[in-house]
């Protein structure tokens, strides 16, 4: 097939080759088998094992502890202009590591588990818009690059050989000492071995005390040395002066020059942002027209009771953009007959067939618990996948916490309604965790525990959503924006479990309690702050009281109760998920609360009597030694 023809198909045959050469150096049976054909055509998804692809062109690739073996080459990359996600983790391939040169869109490497050797590819530099560089666990050996792309913001090379002192660039030294240990040979902070080679560093600052030890010499043999040491020291002064300046001159200069890179930045990403939902609304558009001309084979499969509705009633409702998530769009569809629908449009998901997807979901909608939402239906075929879910009126809780804050149509939410969404979600998790698969033991962790997962039904019945979906994701995506990938021991194993959704929770409580934004779980715009951190600092310096949000604060009745939860959620933040507690013992807890606060005022709202640092302490000490005690 010729490039020519190939791009008529919609795909890039330099790319299918060179997946091909590739497929020849791993030898893996499965590969093997799998890769044969066209890797992707234009806007089908890949038919490639550990292939991503859009537009025909191959995004990424990502082959994770399969047993690879083989020498890769140098320049083996080179035509995957398109890519942004490679990983190789935990395989045993060598070599040296590649040159990326060609790869000017990469985002996230993980080489990281490998017998990659030789020095870390100083290619690496010129990709702007690197996000992850994992190469831990190799055997790399030569000095660290340069690195100073601010997009840089997950960074390892522990347990290489490698050697000298850490660049002391801003990007290189933000990274903790973890990034950098088992290279015996590395010196320079954050390590705190100095540098053999300083040297250099020494004669500098040796110069000082060098002269001043020439200048006492020349002090006592007479006046006319000592004249001429004042000239030399007045040059050295005005030297320093005219340094300064320019230094300060540069800097400004610097100053300026960053603000309009940053502007034109900004502006490129506004124009990528609309061109991208442009995109999406024609793709859409474009789909379902081809879903209404049953040319798209596929149909749509009722996993509950409906209510009724057809594909054909799908395809003419109106549609209304809610948001973007991990997969894609998803979108709010009026029926003729009123009736509100979601639809998800999954991208990103893993290869799989449609026998696969049907079981994933089947067992996720075998779950029934009333604080569960599930799919209703799905739809797979080779262009589209769909999950339909019911509309929950009250949209999510991170609104709730946070929507409308300081304008006259916010609707205080008060602290038994908090108390009944904590309560919500934890009936729901312990459910995921206990109860789910009692029979198959299989434990289904939610892995994406948020607060705008977390919505409101009509009747401010609280519906967990999107549980048990990591299975779905193609692991590097997953990788990147699971909640549960957030956690400190996914920092380290990447190994989630119950356990990460106790972690979870306990910052979603926090996001309850203290009405502040959770950075691992905020929509993308807006920031947010590790409250986890956050929670433990105020514990220690004592503005505790600051801890809880104004709106509840005032709630004098509430004040034991409030901080019963606060010192769940900090169990629950515990950094070793063997000191978190079970689920089950969380929603006991809070049930029991919760039967003592439904028989206390809700509205008991008084300033005066608000929580204060004083209080907060004494309670805080008298609970931890009952626990003590307990
Ligand atoms: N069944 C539903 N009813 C009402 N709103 C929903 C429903 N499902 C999702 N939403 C809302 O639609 C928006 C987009 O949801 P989506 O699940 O795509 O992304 P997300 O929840 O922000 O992120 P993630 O993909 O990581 O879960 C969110 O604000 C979510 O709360």
């Amino acid at each position: 097939i010729t490039t020519r023809s190939a791009h008529s198909l919609g795909y890039d045959e330099d790319e299918r080759v060179a997946l091909y050469v590739l497929r020849n150096i791993f030898n893996n049976p499965f590969l093997n088998s799998n890769w044969t054909g066209i890797h992707c055509y234009m806007n089908d998804p890949p038919r490639w094992y550990g292939i991503q692809c859009n537009n025909g062109r191959v995004t990424g690739i990502a082959l994770e502890g399969m047993g690879l073996k083989g020498l890769i080459r140098f320049n083996a990359l080179l035509y995957f202009s398109e890519l942004s996600i490679l990983s190789f983790k935990n395989n045993a391939l060598r070599g040296n590591i590649m040159n990326f040169s060609g790869n000017g869109k990469l985002a996230q490497i993980d080489l990281s588990g490998n017998e990659f050797h030789g020095p870390i590819s100083e290619s690496l530099l010129s990709l702007a818009s690197l996000a992850s560089l994992w190469l831990q666990n190799n055997n790399l050996t030569g000095k660290i690059p340069e690195f100073n792309q601010s997009t840089l913001i997950s960074f390892n090379v522990s347990n290489n050989n490698l050697s000298g002192q850490i660049p002391l660039t801003q990007v290189v030294q933000s990274f903790s000492l973890d990034s950098f240990s088992g290279n015996p040979g590395l010196c320079g902070p954050p390590t705190s071995h100095s540098c053999e080679n300083s040297s250099t560093l020494n004669s500098v600052s040796d110069g000082p005390s060098s002269s001043n030890s020439s200048e006492n010499a020349h002090h006592d043999t007479g006046k006319g040395k000592g004249s001429s040491i004042n000239v030399f020291l007045i040059l050295f002064l005005l030297f320093d002066v005219v340094a300064l300046l320019a230094v300060i001159l540069l800097f400004i200069l610097y100053n300026k020059k960053v603000k309009k890179l940053k502007e034109i930045m900004n502006q490129e990403n506004r124009r990528d942002e609309e061109a991208e939902e442009k995109e999406e609304r024609s793709e859409a558009v474009e789909s379902s027209r081809v879903v209404e001309r049953g040319e798209d084979r596929g149909k749509l499969i009722f996993l509950e009771n409906s209510g009724g509705f057809e594909l054909s009633h799908l395809l003419k409702a109106s549609a209304e953009g809610l948001g973007k998530g991990i997969f894609g769009n998803t979108y709010k569809a009026i029926l003729d007959n009123g009736q509100a629908l979601v639809v998800k449009r999954m991208k990103n998901l893993k290869p799989m067939t449609s026998e696969e997807f049907t079981r994933q979901l089947q067992l996720l909608t075998n779950q029934k618990h009333p604080n569960l939402i599930s799919p209703l239906a799905y739809f797979f075929s080779k262009q589209e996948k769909l999950l339909i879910y019911q509309y929950a009126e009250k949209g999510n809780l991170f609104n709730r916490i946070h929507g409308g804050r300081g304008s006259k149509e916010r609707v205080p939410f008060r602290w038994n309604s908090r108390l009944s969404a904590a309560q919500g979600v934890a009936r729901a998790l312990q459910y995921l965790h206990v109860n789910s698969n009692s029979r198959t033991n299989i434990i289904i962790p939610h892995g994406n525990l948020k607060s705008t997962n977390v919505l409101l039904n009509q009747n401010d019945v609280i519906l967990v959503s999107d549980y048990g979906l990591s299975s779905l994701i193609a692991h590097p995506i997953a990788a990147q924006s699971m909640v549960c990938f957030k956690s400190p021991e996914c920092q380290t194993t990447r190994r989630i479990s119950s356990k990460t959704d106790v972690w979870s929770y306990g910052c979603l409580l926090l996001e309850l309690l203290s009405g502040r934004v959770c950075t691992h779980a905020a929509p993308p715009g807006v920031k947010g702050m590790d409250l986890c951190s956050w929670v433990h600092r105020a514990v220690r310096e004592e503005w505790t009281a600051e801890i809880f949000d104004p709106e509840i604060s005032v709630q004098r009745s509430a004040a034991h109760r409030m901080l019963q939860l606060l010192q769940i959620a900090i169990r629950c933040c515990e950094k070793s998920p063997d000191k978190r507690p079970e689920l089950a013992e969380i929603a006991q807890e809070i049930e029991n609360m919760k039967v003592a606060v439904d028989s206390e005022d809700d509205e008991d709202v008084s300033i005066d009597q608000s929580l204060t640092d004083e209080s907060f302490s004494t309670t805080l000490s008298i609970a931890a030694a009952a626990d003590d005690r307990g």
